[in-house]
């Protein structure tokens, strides 16, 4: 099931919550909607399901218009942030749930009821929770029932809102693992919202990056992380570095000199800024030519990750800069040492900055 979204637009009172968004969501994909919070992600998932109506644009199904469907009859299922599971039902009455309150001429019966569930609970990997109640089991295992429950009634789309993150990290990282293998299993298309990065690199096809109720950017979780269109997607993604550059012939001078004096016109220099990750730096004992002279201010080790606070002479942000274990060994650092940067790899943003 293809979703399309068109020109869609969400007011509450004069505050615009999704403005003008276009997007289109191929049949059979998992879709993260990223973004800060208060960027309308839950809100143009509510659009989608048909929780909250469009001030204008349409939706579409499969190329049928669905904006004015009721989100009875729109085949969603849903899992929220907080499980709402029936406490007062077994897990496999939770699971069946959907299926026991269709209308009669299309209820399936006990027994293909039953089928169903013990089918699903296994694919959840939670058969064995069957006749438990929903206090009896982690918050990881409520989820993935409340999982389950969505997906018994066949929806034709599946959405979640934050559907991970009411957990701890390792379940959370846990989780988000096992949601991809399902989805490799199940194929239905999915849209999740989530505001951790980490989370949609790692588990979505695609990412839609949300601000301001506006698309920044919409692609794979290659392409918005290695050509984020903007410095706000940069930003969103991970740590980042900027460093003031100028541009001349297509070649990027960070730190050049502002008062440089171009020879001729088409020597000017464009002023912009230069971003680049922590992994993207090399750290040298001498100076080379565009290396930046720094000060080793913090060590960390994250595991098999040395993470470096520097501060330059040139700007008052700290650089952060990160080494495997090995490279950080073989440099030999300490804490105050001086030393020098080279960026490996930059993308600049033309401008006056931020
Ligand atoms: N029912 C409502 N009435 C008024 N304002 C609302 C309503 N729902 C959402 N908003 C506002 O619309 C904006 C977008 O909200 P939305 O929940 O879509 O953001 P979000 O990106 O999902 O954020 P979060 O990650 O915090 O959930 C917010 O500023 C919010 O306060």
């Amino acid at each position: 099931m293809s979703i399309q979204v068109e020109q869609v637009r969400k007011n509450f009172g004069d505050f615009v919550a999704v403005d003008n968004v276009n997007l289109s969501i191929n049949s059979g994909e998992l879709t993260a909607l990223l973004g800060p919070s208060g960027s309308g992600k839950t809100t143009l998932l509510r659009l989608i399901a048909g929780l909250e109506q469009t001030d204008s644009g349409r939706i579409i199904f499969h190329g049928e218009d669905i904006s004015h469907q009721h989100v009875s009859e729109r085949g969603v299922g849903f899992v929220f942030q907080h499980y709402a599971l029936f406490k007062n039902m077994t897990v496999f009455e939770n699971v069946a749930f959907g299926l026991t309150v269709k209308p009669r001429k299309f209820r399936p019966n006990a027994a293909e009821i039953k089928k169903r569930v013990d089918r699903l609970l296994q694919l959840v990997q939670l058969d064995w929770t069957a006749d438990r109640y929903p206090s009896q089991l982690s918050g990881g295992q409520r989820q993935r029932i409340a999982l389950a429950r969505a997906l018994a009634v066949e929806p034709k789309v599946l959405l979640l809102d934050e559907p991970f993150g009411a957990l701890d990290a390792k379940v959370r990282a846990e989780l988000r693992r096992w949601l991809r293998r399902l989805h490799d299993e199940i194929h239905v298309t999915s849209v999740f919202v989530t505001h951790d990065q980490e989370e949609a690199l790692e588990v979505a096809d695609r990412i839609v990056v949300m601000n301001k109720g506006r698309i920044e950017q919409d692609g794979t979780p290659e392409e918005v992380y290695d050509n984020p269109a903007n410095p706000f997607v940069y930003e969103f993604l991970g740590t980042v570095n900027l460093f003031h550059a100028r541009v001349r012939h297509g070649d990027t001078l960070i730190n050049a000199d502002t008062q440089d004096k171009p020879a001729s016109a088409e020597e000017v220099a464009l002023p912009g800024f230069a971003y680049v990750r922590p992994h993207e730096i090399d750290v040298l004992h001498q100076a080379e030519e565009d290396a930046i002279a720094a000060t080793l201010e913090l060590i960390t080790v994250v595991g098999p990750t040395v993470r470096l606070e520097l501060q330059t002479a040139i700007s008052d942000r700290v650089v952060h800069v990160e080494l495997n274990k090995e490279q950080f060994k073989k440099l030999g650092l300490a804490a105050a040492q001086q030393v020098f940067l080279k960026p490996r790899y930059s993308r600049v943003f033309l401008g006056e900055g931020i």
